[in-house]
């Protein structure tokens, strides 16, 4: 039996200017599965994401998310997706209760559900003792908490996080994957982004690997792992750096005159 597709990219291009960042991807990403996007600096995961989600506008190709077109039916999409983007931007006067409460309000929840839910989001997440301290003042671990806890809100079908654990201290990032391992055992889908191969390792059961634009493999991630001994060696093959010793010319480094 074929799994359904919560994401379904087709001949999906994105160029700026002469630069092309995503160059014509297929993925089909399957619901209820933790999925890592994974691919080294500037292969076109953020592009990608950001296509996916609504937020830049593809030069060519569809993506459908639990079977809508992000395009064409883009409220529909929008009221099913939660999204933490990269370069978070929120309301930083506000604090963070408010930030949920607003959130909230802005996805048509009832006043008394958003609280019942952002109290238990700000409690689970760790914020509690931070809930009335403004936005502006979150380290970077809090804002990418509270950027979660927005994004989980209203319950989403799919969540799309670009890069969530970057800049995270490991105690913040272990409550950030209690909630989302907790999130996909209830069926919904996962969908992030990173380069740090352990951690992908460690948390996804499903995994696309990006360079230069293009897909270069998906699957489990025993598919994707095939026969090497970690998702590193995999990507490193898969990406064409396996063999490369870097510093090998920097033989200067370390050693002779200064
Ligand atoms: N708005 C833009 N204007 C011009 N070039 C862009 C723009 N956004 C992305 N790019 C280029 O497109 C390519 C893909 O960028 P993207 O941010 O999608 O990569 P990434 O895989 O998310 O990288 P990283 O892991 O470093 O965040 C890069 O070469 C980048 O410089």
């Amino acid at each position: 039996m074929t799994e359904a597709a919560a994401v379904r990219v087709s001949g999906l291009w994105k160029r700026f200017g002469e630069h092309v960042a995503v160059a014509g991807i297929d993925l089909v990403l399957p619901a209820g599965r933790f999925i890592g996007l994974v691919g080294p600096n500037g292969a076109g995961k953020t592009t990608t994401l950001s296509m996916a989600t609504g937020l830049l506008r593809p030069d060519q190709g569809t993506v459908e998310v639990v079977g809508h077109d992000v395009w064409r039916d883009p409220v529909r999409v929008k009221a099913r997706i939660g999204v933490l983007p990269e370069g978070l931007r929120l309301f930083e006067r506000l604090s963070g209760r408010e930030l949920l409460a607003y959130t909230g309000r802005l996805r048509g929840l009832p006043g008394a559900e958003v609280d019942k839910r952002a109290t238990q989001l700000l409690d689970v997440l760790d914020l509690a003792g931070a809930q009335h301290k403004l936005v502006v003042d979150y380290s970077t671990g809090m804002r990418k908490k509270i950027g979660l806890a927005a994004a989980l809100l209203h319950n989403p079908e799919v969540l799309f996080l670009d890069e969530p654990f970057e800049g995270v201290d490991p105690v913040s990032a272990q409550t950030i994957r209690g909630v989302l391992e907790r999130y996909t055992a209830s069926g919904a889908t996962v969908v992030f982004s990173s380069h740090v191969m352990e951690l992908v390792e460690s948390l996804c059961d499903w995994v696309a690997v990006m360079a230069a634009g293009r897909i270069r493999a998906q699957g489990t991630l025993a598919e994707v792992r095939g026969a090497e001994t970690s998702l590193q060696r995999a990507f490193l093959e898969l990406v064409g750096a396996g063999g490369r010793d870097a510093g090998s010319d920097l033989d200067w480094l370390g050693g002779g005159p200064r």
